[in-house]
């Protein structure tokens, strides 16, 4: 077929599209954001689309539409054919009967302008190498082209951010990541800042048995992850001390941890260890002068790197929260606040290692919760503090805690205090519930919520909307960076789907603890 300009819009081509029928072309380069077209539609009645019109040939060019109506476009509309990795998006404009569609980046010359109908597709893909990378849940389960967003007259919007289109391994530069992160406190360079934890050594008297000290502890079940950042061993004044594990309770009451029992040695004593590395060599020295410590200078803005796999997934946990909150905002009166604990992101080598190993199910290990301050009468439910509740209650049912439930009690018991609760005896980090665990949530957590993630070892809290009075992350205070406190966590708030928080009706007034 001769290509034919498109009179009405001279952005556009319309010609064969190799295995895909006609497609639409761009005739020179179009930037990002522009809208190459506005169809006009036609409308079904549901009875009518039903009983008729998906029987035909138009149930393939056919648009979901508001109040179960179907919508054939004019114009270029029905010709854009199927990309899973599309460059224009579409917006419904129910006010005005029109489709818009437009690009979500630069397009070449003579490139294939495509939507995205959904990730159920009644065709097989002209292009099938091209995987499909969308999450499933943008999928309406309908069968014609899923309409993606309604216009509300303003913006025209993305069907999916820019991280959605590339390698899933590839790392993210910076200003392409969907959040802002908080920038850590300064090091800490005077005795008074240096943060430090509990943790039992014993003198070894022969310094020869120093090594059968070693052998020993990679046999021994001592959680040896927190203590990454010191050296094992420390000789002064010809004494050799031995490091052996995090104390749980900062207390005296701890109990030590056992010894080999083929070694004579002294018993055990808890002293002050650096809680972290050093990352200056002023830092250094002072760390040294309680334990030596690893020296693990972090370069100029260096942090942890994002792969856009990992954006997507982060994209698709936040959305969970934001829904969940207008939920159960809208739907029970709750105050709109939800917070979420996605299962770990695996990129695709980690998921096939997991298969090879036989791992648990990780959908299973996801947890939900929104605030319930309202229904239950009771002001400590807040999203956060139910979601921890959540998971210590699942591990509590599932027997995978150190030595017993750390609490069995449920969101809506009258009980918050733990008083009669007894601590879980020495467990080296087996009862931390949310170790290595990225928290989402649609609000800042208050400070009792930042509390409970430090004590919980949250590994990074990624918040929509900041909470500048109340919040314990960087709005009111910031509790990782308190000085006292044994435990730091990444923060991180959401800015990669504005419109996200423009339409999310997650307003709350400034003076709440969230
Ligand atoms: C809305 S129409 C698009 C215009 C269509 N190509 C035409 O010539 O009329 C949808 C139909 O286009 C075809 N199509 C769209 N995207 C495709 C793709 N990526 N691979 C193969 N066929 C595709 C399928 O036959 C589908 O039913």
């Amino acid at each position: 077929m001769a290509p034919i300009l498109n009179l009405t819009n001279p952005q556009c081509i319309v010609k064969s599209s190799d295995g895909k029928g006609r497609g639409v072309f761009a005739a020179h380069a179009i930037p990002s954001q522009t809208t190459v077209e506005s169809s006009p539609v036609l409308l079904f009645g549901k009875e009518e689309y039903e009983q008729h019109g998906r029987f035909t040939i138009l149930d393939h060019y056919t648009f979901k539409w508001p109040n179960g109506r179907m919508a054939l476009a004019l114009g270029l509309g029905s010709l854009f054919n199927h990309s899973n990795t599309p460059n224009v998006s579409y917006t419904i404009d129910s006010a005005n009967d029109l489709i818009h569609y437009t690009t979500t980046r630069p397009v070449e010359p003579g490139e294939e302008l495509c939507i995205y109908y959904g990730s159920t597709l009644w065709f097989d893909l002209a292009d099938p190498a091209v995987a499909s990378d969308t999450p499933d849940q943008l999928d309406d389960g309908w069968g014609g082209l899923s309409s993606v967003d309604v216009d509300s007259g303003s913006v025209s919007k993305a069907p999916f951010p820019p991280f959605f289109r590339g390698a899933v391994d590839d790392i993210l530069p910076e200003e392409e990541l969907p959040f802002e992160r908080f920038k850590p406190p300064p090091e800490e360079e005077t005795a008074d800042s240096i943060r430090t934890i509990q943790a039992w050594a014993v003198d070894v008297p022969d310094p020869r048995s120093i090594g059968l000290m070693l052998k020993w502890l990679r046999r021994s079940d001592l959680d040896a992850s927190e203590l990454g950042h010191l050296k094992r061993v420390r000789k002064q004044n010809d004494t050799s001390t031995f490091l052996l594990s995090v104390s749980t309770s900062p207390s005296l009451s701890s109990e030590p941890p056992s010894l080999p029992a083929d070694i004579p040695l002294p018993a055990p004593y808890l002293l002050p260890v650096p809680a972290s590395a050093a990352l200056t060599l002023t830092s250094l020295d002072l760390k040294n002068a309680l334990w030596p410590t690893v020296y693990a200078p972090r370069r100029k803005g260096e942090v942890e790197p994002w792969t856009r796999g990992r954006a997507r997934w982060a994209w698709g946990a936040m959305r969970a929260a934001v829904r969940e909150a207008q939920q159960r905002g809208r739907d029970a009166g709750e105050l709109p606040v939800a917070a979420y604990v996605p299962a770990p992101y695996q990129s695709d080598a980690d998921a096939d290692a997991d298969l090879a190993s036989d791992a648990d199910d990780k959908g299973a290990d996801a947890f939900m919760a929104h605030d319930t301050r309202r229904s239950a009468a009771h002001p400590l439910r807040h999203a956060v503090m139910n979601v921890i509740r959540q998971i210590a209650d699942a591990r509590a049912r599932s027997g995978d805690v150190a030595e017993q439930p750390i609490h069995t009690s449920t969101p809506g018991d009258e009980e918050e205090n733990d008083s009669d609760s007894v601590p879980p005896l020495n467990a080296n980090g087996t009862n931390y519930l949310l170790t290595a665990r990225t928290l989402f949530t649609t609000h800042e957590p208050c400070i009792m919520c930042s509390m409970a993630l430090l004590h919980s070892r949250v590994k990074e809290v990624v918040y929509l909307l900041p909470m500048r009075a109340t919040g314990g992350c960087g709005g009111g205070t910031c509790v990782p960076a308190l000085p006292g406190v044994n435990h730091r966590f990444g923060i991180c708030r959401w800015t990669g789907d504005a419109v996200l928080e423009a339409e999310a009706g997650l307003q709350v007034d400034a003076s709440v603890d969230a």
